[in-house]
């Protein structure tokens, strides 16, 4: 079964209950609207069979109208029409701009907890979601449900409001018409029905393929220069061309079915006023009924098929507008998988308490399925301590990190921080105490101070204070409008290493007692690292430290190195320690330095 066809209608429409809450006392409002519409539908039929009865003396026209003379009589009528009319035309411009009002503002709602909700997800979600898609959701899905309010699809319901009232109507003045028009209305009814079913479907997978365009779309812009580097325009033109051909089949499909109830809509209108004109016809010639009545009832068949064909033209919203529910809710409903808990907690303990800092007690992790990455690891960090941790490249380093900062969770084992499970403190408070830099930072749009505060409660003192301190307020006062520079998105008007200078006073400035350099400094040049080391090494006092490098000589002066291969511990100690070992780490430390030797390079540490 299709994803489109997992939902009914109905259960579809219960989705948008919450968020019609708020604003239920404007729907009530414009839902009251709705009974002196129907009225003023289904009263001009009945005033204009009423004229032509009067004009021509019929036995159906009203008692109270014989007593008025012919000036008196249509001079009422058409008075009455008139009110009908601008009754008809007033109320509808006022619910249409309620409506539509309130439809704006619950898609605003939506829009808005559909990103909180895509903040919430975890690092898990992120890796197997791909971006266009999800901008897909957030942009055009709600879109496609504002769409439904905006362009006044949702009228189709006082439409059939509408539709119900003047069949009851005509039920009262002649059955036997009456149960000609709804013979007519029923299996067309049911053939909409199977036509919007096969719409949804269809719709269903063009939003898929749609997504689908948007993921490659977005691929291509984020790594635009890969693909002019490795020439790989005509290349991706193709694939591109392809994902778009598969998008217009998808939605050509939607076309025929929306053209298939336009056009069955189209006919039938006037099968139904040839049925009433054939029968009425016959009708009239036996007398059963007068011109008056039939004349109604011509208009009647017009009033009936009106709802229908509106619902024809607002089809493609109103289905394109389930379908965004659908999806909509497919990504509401994704669950967040890491939970704040209920409780919270007190301060973490100070450097010279005996709880380790960091504690992993037999962790281990799978990305996917049974495929750990890290395996049966157990260690401790203490409070001050200063640990790296080294490996070949993809034995597990980062995802150490990863959990330690609780983006993911364990698949087995605890994580400590503390001596306190990280899946008890809220992720906040968590954050607050470990302070992350990576080897690539990245940067909002915004100016430079609003990228270090980060939306927390800084002083413009405080960011120049943190500056100083770590040495880089020349940096910023050199640029052209220094603290108030503003930044391009990802801070590609600044080089990787000055992004990286940033980062640096984004996490010294909170001042954590755990500090976190996933290869932190790889990117700076030799001048600028030196620059920094000696703010950094202020920094790393009486804190705790990770700190992750490939460089190895970097990271001689730890107290502790810890030595990862294939996602377990298989060596700790000192630098000297492990030499002596002559283990893997040293065999790592022996190869570098034979290519350093082969082309010289500084050694300007972290910790020198
Ligand atoms: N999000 C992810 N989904 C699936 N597998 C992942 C994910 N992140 C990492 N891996 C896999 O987990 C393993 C460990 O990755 P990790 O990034 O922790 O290694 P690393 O030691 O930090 O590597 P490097 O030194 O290259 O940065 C690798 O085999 C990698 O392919």
């Amino acid at each position: 079964m299709t994803a489109a066809t997992r939902s009914t209608d109905w259960q579809l429409l219960q989705r948008l209950i919450p968020y019609l809450k708020p604003y239920r006392w404007g729907l009530v409002g414009s839902g009251l609207l709705l009974i002196p519409l129907a009225a003023a539908a289904a009263l001009q039929p009945i005033i204009i069979g009423q004229a032509i009865a009067f004009l021509k003396g019929e036995e159906s026209t009203y008692s109270f109208l014989k007593t008025l003379t012919l000036t008196q009589g249509i001079d009422l009528l058409s008075m009455a029409l008139l009110v009908t009319v601008v009754l008809r035309f007033g109320v509808q411009a006022v619910q249409g701009y309620w409506i539509q009002k309130i439809g704006q503002n619950i898609t605003a709602d939506i829009r808005h907890d559909l990103f909180d909700h895509v903040l919430r997800l975890s690092s898990r979600f992120f890796d197997r979601t791909p971006v266009g898609k999800l901008i897909t959701r957030l942009t055009s899905d709600v879109d496609a449900l504002g769409d439904v309010f905006a362009t006044g699809a949702v009228g189709v319901l006082s439409d059939v409001f509408s539709m119900l009232v003047v069949i009851l109507t005509m039920f009262f003045i002649d059955r036997l018409l009456a149960t000609l028009l709804l013979a007519l209305v029923l299996p067309i009814t049911a053939l909409i029905v199977y036509f919007q079913h096969r719409y949804r479907v269809a719709n269903y997978k063009s939003r898929e393929e749609l997504s689908l365009l948007n993921a490659d779309l977005q691929e291509n812009i984020v790594g635009i220069t890969v693909v002019q580097l490795f020439r790989r325009e005509a290349f991706n033109s193709q694939l591109f061309r392809r994902r778009n051909q598969r998008y217009i089949k998808e939605v050509d499909r939607t076309i025929f079915y929306d053209s298939a109830v336009s056009a069955t809509l189209e006919w039938i209108a006037f099968v139904a006023i040839a049925g009433v004109l054939w029968l009425g016809g016959a009708l009239v010639e036996q007398r059963t009924i007068d011109f008056g009545t039939l004349a109604t009832f011509i208009l009647f068949s017009q009033r009936v098929f009106d709802p229908l064909r509106q619902l024809a033209e607002k089809f493609t919203t109103v289905q394109a507008g389930l379908t965004a529910i659908e999806r909509i809710h497919d990504l509401l409903s994704e669950p967040i998988e890491i939970q704040d808990p209920d409780r919270t907690f007190l301060p973490l303990p100070k450097a010279e308490n005996t709880a380790a800092a960091v504690e992993f007690r037999d962790v281990w992790l799978a990305y996917k399925d049974d495929d750990y990455v890290l395996k049966q690891l157990s260690f401790q960090i203490h409070a001050g301590e200063k640990v790296a941790i080294v490996g070949p490249t993809g034995a597990g380093k980062s995802s150490i990190i990863r959990l330690l900062c609780r983006l993911y969770d364990p698949t087995r084992g605890e994580v400590l921080v503390g001596g306190r499970n990280v899946r008890d403190f809220t992720q906040a408070e968590l954050r607050q105490h470990i302070g992350v830099i990576l080897q690539e930072s990245f940067l909002f749009a915004g100016d430079v101070k609003s990228n270090i505060a980060l939306g927390d409660n800084y002083t413009l003192a405080d960011i120049q204070r943190v500056a100083a301190e770590m040495n880089i307020a020349d940096f910023i006062e050199q640029l052209p409008q220094g603290y108030d520079t503003p930044l391009r998105q990802r801070g590609t008007n600044l080089s990787a290493g000055q992004r990286q200078l940033l980062a640096f006073a984004r996490v010294a400035i909170r001042n954590p007692e755990i500090l976190v350099l996933d290869e932190a400094t790889a990117n700076l040049d030799v001048g600028t690292e030196v620059m920094i080391q000696e703010a950094l090494n202020r920094l790393l006092v009486n804190r705790t430290a990770i700190i992750i490098a490939h460089r190895l000589a970097t990271i001689r002066h730890v107290d502790r190195i810890l030595v990862l291969k294939r996602g377990q511990l298989v060596e700790q100690g000192t630098h000297s320690e492990l030499l002596a070992r002559n283990g893997v780490y040293a065999h790592l430390y022996r190869l570098q330095s034979l290519a350093e030797e082969a082309a010289p390079k500084h050694d300007a540490s972290p910790l020198a």
